[in-house]
């Protein structure tokens, strides 16, 4: 076995100090109130792409800025040490629409859609989830007739990060419904197609200041030539799109981590109870500990798989258990950095509540705790085998 190389390269030491310098000193003063408010300043897209962060791992020659895929996780675990939200938004933008134009789109395609998103002049997002078929995505409603040059889209979409501010998604319908999963096809649709609408929904639980709600399509019509990959490779090319979306959401869950430990410590520093500072207290330490091991092994699953994507191999199995249990841990490290701060926690007064709501989030979506718990259990009962498949991993560069 090649030994794993965790030296990181001045290039990727670079990267992590210029996002978390941003992160200080544009997200963390304001989320407070962007988090309150229900929603972040548009303005940060412009720093986002001045950053080079919304084609991370996009080749040059398609805008982007050529970076490998630890650095994407890099970038997504800084974001998210300042806050889920704005993870969320780069993982949808880069992982789950760019990626996959890059992986399946033609060269029309990329030259339209890839290039002007790479440098941030324009957002892609993506529509898979609906009312009615979350985990299990083969039961979709939303369907997409040809007639003529054009496919009638009609249908519905729920949960879809950016909705309001994407100017293009990345959506799922069936073409046939008579083959099953194998009936599904992907198209590029445009927020300014006729029959499209989009509505945010209120009351969001974490990661308020996100956009994210509902895309309604009223007999869209979708030029032929939108039509992503071939008819009937729909279901693929979500399952290839949630590779690397799962991988920057893994990743962003050890920044969540960081985030909770940074808190806990200095908290854990400054409270005294019994005549000592609380991070003299064994059960404090305890779980002090527990978040630290969290956080250590989450970074080792999330960097083998972005080894793995940089070496062109299938990782839809490694991607899923780091994503599973990195968010577990995030989850868990939340939830006692609430506790060690005690009353205090459960108020505004500290980022820790926060972190809390914003944990719960990448423990349902792309693929609840649930799905990537059965997926694991059947890669090792052998009831799940991944086969290779060369054509859709392509390098970076
Ligand atoms: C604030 C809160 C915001 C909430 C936001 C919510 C929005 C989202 O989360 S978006 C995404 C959420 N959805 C998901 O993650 C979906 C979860 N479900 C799944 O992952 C799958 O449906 C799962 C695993 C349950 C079932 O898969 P299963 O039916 O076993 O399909 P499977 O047999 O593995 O694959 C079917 C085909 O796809 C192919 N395939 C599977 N995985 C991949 C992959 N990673 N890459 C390429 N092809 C793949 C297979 O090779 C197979 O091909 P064929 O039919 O030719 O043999």
């Amino acid at each position: 076995m090649r030994a794993m190389d965790f030296q990181f390269s001045d290039e990727q030491l670079m990267l992590r100090q210029s996002v978390r310098h941003f992160v200080d000193r544009e997200i963390i003063p304001k989320i407070a109130e962007w988090d309150a408010k229900g929603g972040f300043d548009q303005a940060i897209w412009k720093q986002l792409a001045q950053l080079g962060l919304l084609g991370i791992c996009i080749p040059e020659k398609y805008g982007g800025s050529g970076m490998d895929y630890n650095s994407l996780a890099i970038a997504c675990e800084e974001l998210e040490r300042g806050d889920t939200a704005f993870r969320t938004a780069v993982s949808v933008h880069t992982g789950l629409n760019s990626m996959t134009l890059l992986q399946w789109g033609n060269e029309a395609q990329k030259e339209k859609y890839l290039k002007p998103q790479a440098k941030g002049d324009k957002i892609g997002a993506f529509g898979l989830t609906e009312p009615g078929a979350g985990s299990d995505v083969a039961s979709m409603s939303s369907n997409a007739v040809l007639e003529g040059d054009y496919y009638k889209l009609n249908g519905q979409k729920t949960w879809i990060s950016l909705c309001d501010v994407a100017d293009h998604f990345i959506v799922f319908a069936y073409t046939d419904r008579s083959k099953s999963h194998k009936g599904i096809s992907a198209f590029i649709v445009e927020r300014t197609m006729g029959g499209f609408s989009s509505k945010a929904i209120k009351g969001k639980y974490g990661i308020r200041s996100g956009n994210t709600g509902e895309l309604f399509f009223e007999d869209v019509l979708i030029p032929k030539e939108n039509l992503l990959g071939e008819e009937g490779e729909g279901f693929k090319i979500a399952m290839s799109a949630l590779d690397n979306g799962r991988f920057t959401v893994a990743a962003g869950a050890v920044g969540l981590i960081d985030a909770c430990l940074e808190a806990s410590v200095k908290y854990c520093q400054q409270r005294e109870t019994f005549g000592k500072k609380i991070g003299d207290h064994q059960l404090v330490k305890q779980m002090i500990a527990k978040m630290e091991a969290g956080y250590q092994m989450s970074r080792l699953l999330v960097y083998r798989v972005g080894d793995m994507k940089n070496r062109g191999e299938r990782n839809t199995r490694e991607t899923s258990l780091a994503k599973w249990q990195a968010c577990d841990f995030a989850n868990q490290a939340a939830d006692d950095a609430v506790q060690i701060h005690g009353a205090y926690g459960y108020s505004d007064e500290y980022p820790v509540a926060r972190f809390l709501r914003n944990s719960k989030a990448p423990v349902i979506y792309e693929g609840t705790r649930e799905i990537h718990t059965l997926m694991q259990a059947d890669y090792v009962l052998g009831n799940r085998v991944d086969r290779k498949l060369s054509h859709i991993l392509p390098p970076w560069k």
